[in-house]
């Protein structure tokens, strides 16, 4: 299967999975990132989530969680004039929120608001489907793959990306491209996976 009919494939069987396994899985994945974040170090404090849409799995209780735990968030924003981008913005109950071209709740562009990514401890990103290897597939904007280039060459240390998902959006193999950035850990509700 190429990569578009594995991502319609992957998004027919997210939008099935019944309320109560979204539910039962959006907390499931909260309690996980809790457990992995308590055992943070002192300079560890801002985490990059998304919101939800579509059938994504709902970040609300990992986001809530966060915030219990006084870790600083930012939100995904697309970037103004630099089409396939993305800025983080810092994000927290007063927020100020926005829909973007895809419908997408984001943070109403702000300078002030602006955090780089060097400053950034955990990516916690939306998959549609992951594989064994860290191998991802998106939306198909490639944002994150070009979020990851600076990473990928060791520019960004101290930034751990993390995948969010259901546990049915894995799969064996996932056909990789060249500009695609394999990630370590990916987070679903059974397991905390970490690739090497
Ligand atoms: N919750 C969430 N936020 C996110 C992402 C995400 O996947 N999930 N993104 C991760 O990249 C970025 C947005 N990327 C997106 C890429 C494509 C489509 C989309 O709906 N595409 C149409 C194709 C046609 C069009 O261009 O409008 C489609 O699939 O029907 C949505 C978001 C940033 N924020
Ligand atoms: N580093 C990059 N530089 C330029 N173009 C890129 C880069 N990464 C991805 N692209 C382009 O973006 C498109 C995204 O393709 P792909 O199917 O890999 O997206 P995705 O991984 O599903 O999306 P996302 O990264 O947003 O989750 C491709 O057409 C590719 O050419």
């Amino acid at each position: 299967m190429t990569r578009d009919e594995l991502r319609r494939k992957l998004l027919q069987t997210r939008t099935q999975l019944s309320e109560a396994n979204r539910l039962a899985g959006a907390k499931a994945v909260a309690e996980r990132v809790g457990n992995y974040i308590a055992a943070r170090q002192p300079n560890d404090k801002v985490a990059a989530v998304f919101k939800s849409f579509r059938g994504e799995l709902n970040t609300q209780p990992t986001i809530t969680e966060l915030w219990q735990q006084g870790v600083q968030t930012v939100l995904p924003v697309l970037h103004p004039f630099s089409p396939g981008h993305l800025l983080f913005l810092r994000y927290d109950a007063n927020t100020p929120m926005v829909k973007n071209r895809y419908g997408i709740s984001e943070p109403a562009l702000s300078c002030q608001q602006l955090v780089p990514l060097a400053q950034i401890d955990w990516l916690f990103m939306p998959l549609v489907g992951f594989d064994n290897h860290g191998n991802r597939l998106g939306m198909g904007g490639g944002y994150y793959d070009r979020t990851l280039v600076q990473w990928r060459k060791g520019l960004l240390p101290k930034l751990r990306p993390i995948g969010l998902a259901f546990d049915q959006q894995y799969l064996e193999q996932i056909p990789v491209e060249p500009w695609d950035v394999p990630i370590q850990q990916v987070i679903t509700p059974s397991r905390h996976w970490n690739f090497c």
